[in-house]
């Protein structure tokens, strides 16, 4: 069984808006439509809701894409804390898979986005357990812990969140989330994927990488150029596209991507098989962002035409060792190789895994550009603060001897989030 503990920081010290950490060179371009709606505006509660065609000004600006080096290659410098100067996708206002149109995005009208905190608010009363802060990560043990970045010109990593200029949104959404300093992963990751570098990191479960990786994505969208999608019958043009290789860790991510871009304008969707395709096609048709999704729904998706990844800019693959294992590499080159993605070196690609044997090391070779190389910890190893434990039950006592396990945890002292997984002569997860 695997567990872990909850975070024993207590002292908050706010996330702010402070010094950018990239400098990307901007051009200003104005949209040309007048049905643009930037990411800042889109979303807002009913009483606030600005007219659905804003005028353009210079704090709606459009930021051409003008290449690395100097920051994302996506052009979007970092937004102001007030709010001013943010850009943002407003893509898609013909065809499907953009905002603000008949068929996709968010109709501010009539599809208001639900807080994806409220159950978060009515956890944290219910059980003292969640009274501190998130989460599953246990800091003082994550200090001392290695972290090697290898490349050409590594960004340097941050010590905070007010060290990386975010932008106000997604500072609250921190604030929301109770993440009170960044964990090793996201203080090297962020700087790196800010400064629109390639990324290979070796890192292991829990130790926040969802974080690591939304962040600099919702981040660019909300501040690169505005996107010119493709008029199309029903198909899509994400972003965004997040690869992982199950349906819990795709719901996981999609979870908490939704939590970060809150109140952004950034959509989020999720993808996955083993369920009907038709609500998430409705999702889909809504408008998308960041696509998250396993390999085999998305190769079904694009063989339907229903999704184009022609506007790709950002690509992660979380738990790629695992996808492998799950002999997910045809569709995974599929999707990244042999449809509509732009090649590497033209959109961001950032690569994890807990281990890096031979076949990631090729992944990294072919997906990745002039990237950077990132280990957190002891490769391959899980993480020191999982405790692993094999235990042998009968079918009948599974439930009791997990409540056992549970009691017995908090009679220790030990409060967190604990997620069990038991499996009997198959797969017949109790949790
Ligand atoms: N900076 C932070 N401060 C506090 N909590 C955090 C921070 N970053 C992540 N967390 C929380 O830690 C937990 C583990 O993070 P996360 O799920 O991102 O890890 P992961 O490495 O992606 O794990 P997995 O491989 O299972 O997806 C989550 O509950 C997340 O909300």
């Amino acid at each position: 069984m695997r567990t872990s503990w909850a975070d024993s920081v207590t002292n908050a010290e706010g996330p702010e808006a402070a010094g950018s950490a990239t400098s990307g060179t901007t051009t200003n371009s104005r949209p040309t439509r007048s049905s643009y709606v930037p990411p800042h505006l889109r979303n807002r509660p009913p009483s606030s809701d600005p007219a659905p065609a804003p005028p353009q000004t210079d704090s709606t600006r459009a930021v051409t894409y003008s290449g690395p080096p100097g920051g994302n290659r996506w052009g979007g410098g970092p937004p102001s804390s007030t709010g001013g100067g943010h850009t943002g996708f407003g893509g898609g206002r013909g065809g499907g898979g953009g905002w603000n149109n008949r068929t996709g995005g968010w109709d501010r009208g009539r599809d208001r986005e639900v807080n994806p905190f409220a159950n978060d608010n009515d956890a944290i009363t219910a059980d003292p357990a969640f009274e501190q802060e998130n989460t599953g990560i246990n800091f003082d043990a994550y200090e001392n812990i290695q972290v090697d970045a290898t490349g050409d010109n590594v960004p340097p990593p941050v010590n905070s969140f007010a060290e990386i200029d975010l932008g106000e949104a997604l500072n609250e959404n921190i604030r929301r989330c109770k993440y009170v300093k960044p964990t090793p992963v996201q203080r090297h990751t962020i700087p790196i994927s800010l400064a629109g570098r390639d990324l290979m990191a070796c890192a292991q479960t829990g130790s926040g990488k969802t974080a690591a990786f939304c962040f600099p994505i919702i981040s660019g969208i909300m501040n690169g150029p505005v996107a010119q999608r493709p008029r199309g019958a029903r198909t899509v043009y994400p972003l965004a596209l997040i690869l992982s290789p199950t349906r819990e860790l795709s719901v996981q991510i999609h979870e908490e991507a939704r939590k970060f871009a809150y109140q952004t304008g950034v959509r989020v969707v999720v993808a996955y098989g083993g369920a009907p395709i038709n609500q998430q096609l409705r999702e889909l048709e809504r408008g998308v962002d960041i696509l998250v999704a396993t390999p085999g729904r998305l190769v079904d998706l694009l063989e339907r035409a229903r999704v184009s990844l022609q506007m790709i800019r950002y690509l992660a693959l979380d738990e790629a060792d695992r996808m492998l294992d799950m002999g997910f590499e045809p569709q995974i080159r599929k999707i990244v190789e042999q449809m509509d993605m732009p090649q590497r070196g033209l959109r961001q690609t950032m690569l994890f895994s807990a281990t890096f044997p031979r076949e990631i090391q090729r992944l990294a070779s072919d997906f990745l550009s002039n990237y950077i190389f990132l280990t957190v910890g002891r490769v391959g190893s899980s993480t020191d603060l999982i405790v692993q434990r094999v235990e042998f039950v009968l079918e009948s006592d599974k439930r009791s001897h997990l409540m056992d396990l549970l009691h017995a945890q908090r009679a220790n002292g030990a409060h967190g989030k604990v997620v069990s997984f038991f499996v009997i002569n198959g797969l017949h997860p109790l949790i």
